[in-house]
């Protein structure tokens, strides 16, 4: 579906994205919902709650894996990276907020590799911003958005739990 930019409603996207997700991993066994910091972490834990699964959700921050980290180092606040299950021979749901470039999608796969080799990983994002440079495609999505360079699609958390979703 492609989304006018004046009228992103995150909470209804979250449900479309609920749904797919929950009828494309129908009897797929281990199962494990990993969510990119920050805002693929919100959902992936959001997701994993709503499909019985937060035993199995862990985060990743991509910070040192990310193809820049040479030129620009470290964020101000980089998150601990937390997978408690077995990566080996799980199917994993890698979860982002925003897919744009796919290179953050690049870097998360490589940590993921690091803890060790997966059955199967399936992206699911809020979002697809288009652009891509880098061959990455979400197996789940809830919506696509044309956003102009040098904006960027923000989500947020209120305390309710609630997601909004606007460009700045
Ligand atoms: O496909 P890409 O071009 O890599 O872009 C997508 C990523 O960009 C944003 O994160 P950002 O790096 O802005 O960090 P944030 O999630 O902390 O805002 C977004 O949350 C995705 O993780
Ligand atoms: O590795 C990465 C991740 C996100 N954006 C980049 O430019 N590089």
């Amino acid at each position: 579906m492609t989304l006018n930019p004046n009228q992103l409603d995150a909470e209804a996207l979250y449900a479309t994205l609920l749904a797919d997700v929950k009828a494309g991993l129908a009897g797929v066994p281990d199962v494990a919902i990993v969510g990119i910091h920050s805002g693929g972490a919100w959902i992936a834990e959001r997701l994993a709650a709503d499909l019985g699964l937060s035993a199995r959700c862990g985060v990743l921050d991509v910070s040192f894996y990310r193809d820049d980290y040479a030129k620009k180092g470290l964020p101000a606040e980089v998150k601990p990276t937390n997978i408690t299950f077995d990566v080996a021979a799980a199917n994993i749901l890698l979860v982002d907020d925003v897919l744009y470039t796919g290179r953050t999608t690049r870097a998360a796969i490589n940590e993921l590799f690091d803890y060790g080799r997966p059955a199967r990983i399936m992206l699911a994002a809020l979002v697809d911003r288009g652009e891509r440079q880098l061959p990455v495609a979400a197996d789940f999505v809830a919506g696509h958005v044309a956003v102009p360079k040098g904006q960027a699609l923000v989500l947020q958390r209120a305390d309710d739990g609630k997601f909004t979703l606007t460009i700045e």
